[in-house]
């Protein structure tokens, strides 16, 4: 069978890679690892710019070089999203048979309805449509950073990660589905991160129900409760993204259950990476003693606002994009260190990248963060450090290079058109969090929590342990009363995307 493999390998396609287990290798590899198992294979062929794997079931091309990830971005049509996107309704969302059809790619014959839905999204997260989520998400952003004065503690621990995962979720959440947000529920918030964090049992799509009962199950009662809120036409009173959602697919014949379906996973492309990229910027800044320290030097004298005479305190969300350099520049460098992801792409036919390698229908293509976001000529020496200062020293020649060595947010013309509304509640949550609060963990030590690399989804990989810390409220501030300000027009940040 190893013979065999090895010989259907076409001499000019990119070097196909052994694993140190015969055949089976890397498929383990991967189940085991997540992405950062490219990694460690990235960093034994370093002047690799794109390799094979083969995954068992299909063939894997992995891109390592920003240049070749600018001829697959040239290349999109035939290199493709939209396959993938077929592959996540039916084994990460359930949907099956026609509600399946209207979802597939025209090319392979379906209705192209799952294109329409992504297109209808991209709008929906800028203008208008981003302001009026933004003014909801801010005020549910306030209460639970309020909340860490009053009922948490000196005495009392708490992890982290959990509690940035409650404050993301209802405050996404709530600006996203509207005034019945079914994920009001606490089962019903519950259930979509039990759902998110098993997910790659599920995805492997052996026997759903036996192999990956846990996922299986959260998903259902996530369905039902979607299933509820339309009935209840909630989407009528939500935002232009749930709306838009909604109407492509129910003018093109889609059933209740079946959007509820595909809405149960966008709930996991909402939240999966807004709340571990919420944590890993926290953690990154407030290990830093010194970071932490300018940061609040720089936040206090450009984003924060204190009314003369209520002496209400408020962080202005335009001022923190315009005006807090560092803060932004950090939080992007913790995207570039701490994303697991790998853009992922089907080839739809036999083409030649870059005039170099075939790449062959049917075959899939990656495109890992862990390593592009690494590379020595689009951000110099030492890539692997965290410097906050990194994207704060911009030349236009290197933002070039850096288009297309940062795989944060994704690839063009697929990048992700949530990066407004996350970066926003992100790092405003963070500036008044700096400003208020001391957070210590409770070991004493700030050691990085171990990773759940089963969160499949999440390309910034979630903690797998809890992380606990004990909060302060700092002296400076105690007892002041707080608010955040977003304004009209304001909420796009100038991100460096791949
Ligand atoms: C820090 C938080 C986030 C990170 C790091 C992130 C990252 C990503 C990445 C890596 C992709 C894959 C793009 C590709 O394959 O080239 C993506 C796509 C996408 N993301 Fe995000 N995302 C975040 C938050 C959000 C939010 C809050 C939303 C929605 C409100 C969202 C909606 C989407 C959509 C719709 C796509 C598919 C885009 C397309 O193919 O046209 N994301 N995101």
């Amino acid at each position: 069978l190893h013979y065999w493999r090895t010989r259907e390998h076409d001499p000019k396609e990119p070097p196909l890679i052994f694993p140190r287990i015969p055949i089976i290798g890397h498929a383990l590899g991967i189940i085991r690892h997540g992405v950062p198992y490219y990694t460690k294979h990235s960093t034994l062929y370093p002047s690799q710019p794109v390799y094979t794997m083969d995954l068992l079931l299909n063939k894997s091309y992995i891109v390592n070089s920003p240049s070749l990830v600018a001829a697959v971005q040239r290349n999109h049509r035939v290199i493709s999203f939209d396959p993938f996107l077929t592959g996540a309704a039916n084994r990460m969302a359930g949907i099956t048979g026609p509600g399946l059809e209207l979802l597939r790619e025209e090319q392979n014959g379906g209705r192209g309805i799952n294109n329409k839905v992504l297109h209808s999204m991209h709008p929906a997260l800028l203008g208008t449509g981003l302001d009026r989520m933004n003014e909801k998400m801010i005020k549910f952003l306030k209460l639970s950073v309020d909340e860490l004065a009053t009922t948490h503690n000196v005495n009392t621990s708490f992890d982290l990660h959990a509690w940035c995962r409650h404050a993301i979720t209802v405050a996404s959440t709530d600006a996203v589905y509207g005034s019945i947000n079914p994920y009001k529920e606490r089962e019903v918030e519950d259930s979509l991160w039990t759902f998110e964090s098993r997910l790659t049992p599920l995805l492997v799509n052996i026997m759903p129900s036996i192999t990956s009962r846990k996922s299986f199950r959260a998903r259902a009662r996530l369905v039902a409760a979607l299933v509820k809120y339309y009935e209840a036409r909630g989407h009528e009173n939500s935002s232009e993204l749930t709306y838009n959602r909604w109407k492509v697919q129910h003018d093109a014949g889609a059933t209740t259950e079946d959007i509820a379906k595909l809405e149960a996973a966008a709930g996991i492309g909402i939240l999966s990476n807004t709340v571990p990229s919420t944590f890993w910027t926290l953690f990154d800044i407030y290990s830093r003693p010194s970071l932490l320290l300018e940061l609040r030097e720089e936040i206090r004298q450009n984003g924060l606002v204190i009314e003369p005479d209520t002496g209400l305190h408020i962080v202005d969300l335009a001022s923190i994009r315009d005006s807090c350099h560092l803060l932004v520049s950090s939080f992007q460098e913790t995207l570039r260190l701490r994303s697991n992801g790998a853009p992922t792409r089907v080839v739809c036919k036999d083409i030649l990248l870059n005039d170099q390698w075939l790449l062959k229908e049917g075959s899939i293509l990656q495109m890992p963060a862990p390593t592009i976001n690494r590379q020595p000529v689009a951000w110099g020496d030492a890539t692997s450090d965290f410097n906050p200062r990194r994207f704060m020293k911009d030349t236009s020649q290197r933002d070039m290079k850096r288009a297309t060595a940062f795989m944060s947010f994704g690839a063009s013309p697929n990048i992700c058109p949530g990066r407004h509304f996350a970066s926003g509640e992100i790092l405003a949550l963070a500036a008044m969090m700096i400003l208020r609060y001391d957070i210590a963990p409770e070991s004493g030590i700030w050691r990085p929590p171990m990773l759940n690399t089963k969160a499949m989804a999440a390309s910034v990989t979630p903690p797998g342990e809890m992380f606990l810390v004990k909060v302060h409220e700092r002296e400076e501030f105690k007892g002041d009363k707080w608010d955040f300000r977003v304004m009209e027009g304001r909420g796009k940040f100038s991100l460096v995307v791949g």
